[in-house]
């Protein structure tokens, strides 16, 4: 499976975590949107959760849009795809920590390898972040459990009891 970042460049640059991944050969930027392919694209505005039936749908291709948060509004997802949002997860990296959905670039990749089942592929790419085990021990249990899923629906019902827990 390849990653594939779409690179904005607002934000940050000594903590963006697609820079590191890059540096890291572990995954693809582009700086132009008509040279990224076409994949899963990892949008926390899509209305449908992301769940191990849209493997095939994706072409092995995963793609995330590395911005600020301020300017990750819906209409900067025009990249070509299947559009799906990561279900109830928490971060882990110091900025959000414990916060849900609100993912840096590498979580959202490693969150959808796992969902993918593709655990392997998710160690390798938080490999280089020190907080990188952290997501997947905080979320061991949903990220198995989604994983164990077939569709977004049953993605939403598993992820009701996290939500439950929330409140
Ligand atoms: C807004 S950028 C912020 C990146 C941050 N600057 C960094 O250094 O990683 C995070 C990207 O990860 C993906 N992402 C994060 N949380 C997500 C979610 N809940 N659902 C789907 N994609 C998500 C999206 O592609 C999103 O644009």
């Amino acid at each position: 499976m390849e990653c594939h970042v779409y690179y904005e460049g607002d934000d940050d640059p000594e903590k963006c975590t697609a820079r590191r991944l890059e540096k890291f050969d572990k995954a693809i930027l582009h700086r132009s949107m008509g040279q990224v392919p076409y994949g899963v694209v990892l949008n926390p505005h899509a209305e449908q959760a992301l769940s191990p039936a849209d493997l095939e749908e994706g072409l092995g291709t995963l793609v995330a849009l590395d911005c600020s948060w301020e300017s990750a509004e819906e209409a900067s997802f025009q990249m070509r795809g299947v559009h799906r949002a990561l279900p109830f997860l928490v971060a882990a990296n110091p900025i959000n920590y414990g916060r849900p959905f609100r993912l840096t670039t590498v979580e959202a990749l490693a969150a959808a390898a796992c969902i993918f089942d593709e655990e392997e592929l998710a160690e390798d790419l938080l490999e280089p972040f020190r907080w990188g085990e952290t997501f997947l021990t905080l979320n061991e249990e949903p990220l198995r459990r989604y994983s164990e899923c077939t569709d977004s629906s049953e993605i939403v019902a598993v992820q009701e009891d996290y939500l439950a827990d929330e409140e």
